[in-house]
């Protein structure tokens, strides 16, 4: 099949490390760093085969590409794409799952040791000459925090949550899960919570599930009620998953911590309210950007179309 393919926002994926011509044997290929949404119709208009990893295709743009027989998502999550709109019009979609469930799981621990163990800090007063100043040979700026013994919750059981699981219990954290159903692979000593009671009792809560219209702000104003005073929620899945202004107001009041990757709109808005907030660490979306990652991120994305030429399905959401 010689397919008219087009990457609408490869930039991320590669920004010159890994090789696009592993499309050559698919046909005649464009890649473009990003494409604004009134540009979208016009580069689009010929392709049969559609890459997009976070430029998003609703239904009025599908409906308005004919040619359109193949949506490759280069990510995990899907959400950029009116999956249904898609099935309707009879055009396959693929993501690319487990390709750095790792590199996530480490940025997610990333931030939890930057609220516990607090290195940028130390580092910061040390070098501003507080040790020099120091009567003792150490010193601390506030309370260090051990996270042996403290429990950590994971919302959902994937690639990426079962990596937080394997990381949290090295360092002696008790494990709860809630996912959409109990998972048969549940480490023996994690227990299986409902969302409720995963809320009330973890220490650390960090997010693993899609964006989808059931999870959409599961961090809201109520949630966070149940939450122990100092709890930590890290989110290294969708910002749509929280009510930004709500986790805001729970930060102001000193209620929680957070460490977020994701923000509701990416890149953020310069009032987004958490970039304002206090306890709360940010990086922009770019736990999974690791080169090896995105190196394992092509590849299967290549092999989920070389799949689809040949009549096979392989990682297809539609
Ligand atoms: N920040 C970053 O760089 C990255 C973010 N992600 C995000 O992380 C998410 C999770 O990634 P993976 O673990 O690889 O996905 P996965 O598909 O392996 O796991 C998703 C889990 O969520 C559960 N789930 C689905 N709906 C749920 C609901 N309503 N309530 C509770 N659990 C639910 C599923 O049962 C499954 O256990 C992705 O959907 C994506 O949005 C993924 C990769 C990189
Ligand atoms: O893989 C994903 O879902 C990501 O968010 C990285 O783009």
């Amino acid at each position: 099949m010689m397919a008219n393919i087009c990457v609408l926002d490869g930039y991320t994926l590669n920004p010159g490390d890994l090789d696009w011509s592993v499309l050559a044997p698919f046909g005649d290929y464009e890649v473009y760093d990003r494409t604004a949404a009134g540009e979208l119709l016009t580069r689009a208009a010929a392709s049969s085969v559609l890459f997009t990893n976070k430029t998003p295709l609703d239904a009025a743009t599908l409906a308005a590409l004919p040619e359109l027989r193949y949506i490759g998502v280069l990510a995990t999550g899907t959400n950029v794409v009116d999956l249904e709109a898609a099935r309707r019009l009879g055009i396959a979609v693929t993501n690319v799952p487990g390709y750095g469930p790792d590199a996530v799981a480490q940025m997610a621990f990333a931030h939890v040791l930057h609220h516990t163990s607090r290195v940028a800090a130390h580092h910061q007063a040390v070098i501003s000459g507080a040790w020099s100043a120091q009567p003792d040979f150490c010193f601390t700026l506030d309370t260090l925090e051990s996270l042996s013994g403290k429990t950590l919750g994971l919302v959902g059981f994937g690639d990426i949550a079962k990596q937080m699981a394997r990381i949290g219990q090295a360092f002696g954290m008790q494990l709860l899960v809630h996912s959409r159903s109990r998972p048969k692979d549940l480490p023996a000593d994690a227990e299986f919570v409902s969302l409720d009671t995963l809320f009330a009792r973890s220490d650390v809560l960090s997010l693993h599930c899609p964006l989808t219209a059931q999870t959409r702000h599961m961090v809201n104003e109520t949630s966070l009620g149940l939450m122990k005073p100092g709890a930590l929620i890290v989110n290294t899945a969708r910002g749509g998953l929280v009510d930004e202004p709500a986790l805001a107001s729970a930060l102001h009041q000193g209620r929680v911590r957070a460490a977020v990757d994701v923000l509701s709109s990416e890149p953020p808005a310069a009032d987004n309210p958490l970039l304002h907030a206090p306890n709360i660490s940010i990086t922009p979306h770019n736990a999974w950007a690791t080169q090896k990652a995105r190196q394992r991120l092509l590849d299967i994305a290549i092999a989920n179309l070389a799949a689809f030429v040949a009549g096979e399905k392989q990682n297809r959401v539609d």
